[in-house]
């Protein structure tokens, strides 16, 4: 098993300083960043679009993780696209045509990845895996940081570590919210490779904690 990898959401990031943050993630050990758009609709909340994450891309080497919380993604495509985004992570909950969308994105060359709510099953994906490059399940409610794991979600990522493994699949497996030094070796037991923190890295000395988060998935 490859070491798990850290990837900052900068949603919890000080937009003031975000520069300092960003230097700062890279700094400390950060393995790509994770991008936060929300629109308002899909999720009760609005966070930053394109053009900031495009800000991102020319300040640090880093790959970008757009993770698509709106209602059309479908018209975030090619500004995402734009803005440097390395992998680009739907909601299936989000769109009528997930399929045809993730097959839209790989033409595109860049990385496809499917998004699911705490609500929304395994099952009702298991199509779209011999198609996607990652898997992103939310262990809380989407919309803002700062909340608690949904220890049930252990279970769902099984599911797919399982999945993978018994059909020789290949892609990722990531885990977004709640996540600090403890819930972060229940995601691991369950199979996942990449790890989202925002809350417990932000605000906080960030080599320490993302050194932490790595200690525990190495
Ligand atoms: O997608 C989201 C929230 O919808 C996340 O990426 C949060 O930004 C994670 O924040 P913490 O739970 O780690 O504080």
């Amino acid at each position: 098993m490859q070491s798990g990898k850290i990837a900052p959401s900068i949603l919890s990031a000080d937009f003031l300083h975000l520069e300092k943050d960003l230097i700062a993630a890279k700094q400390g050990g950060a393995d790509l960043l994770h991008i936060d758009l929300m629109d308002g609709v899909f999720v009760p909340n609005l966070s930053f679009g394109p053009a900031i994450m495009q800000d991102v891309h020319r300040t640090v080497d880093l790959p970008l993780d757009a993770h698509l919380m709106v209602a059309c993604p479908e018209d975030y495509l090619k500004p995402v696209l734009q803005a440097g985004a390395s992998l680009i992570n739907v909601h299936v909950e989000s769109t009528k045509h997930i399929y045809r969308l993730i097959q839209e994105i790989k033409v595109q060359g860049v990385q496809a990845g499917i998004v699911l709510n705490p609500g929304t099953s395994f099952y009702s994906v298991v199509d779209l895996l011999p198609l996607v490059d990652n898997v992103l399940v939310m262990t809380v409610n989407p919309g803002f940081g700062g909340q608690e794991f949904i220890p049930a979600m252990t279970g769902k990522i099984k599911q797919f570590a399982d999945f993978r493994r018994e059909e020789g699949l290949t892609y990722r497996l990531e885990v977004d919210g709640g996540i600090n030094e403890q819930t972060i070796v229940s995601c691991r037991q369950a199979g996942a490779d990449i790890f989202v923190a925002g809350s417990y890295v932000f605000g906080h000395d960030l080599a320490q904690r993302i050194g932490s988060l790595k200690k525990a998935v190495q």
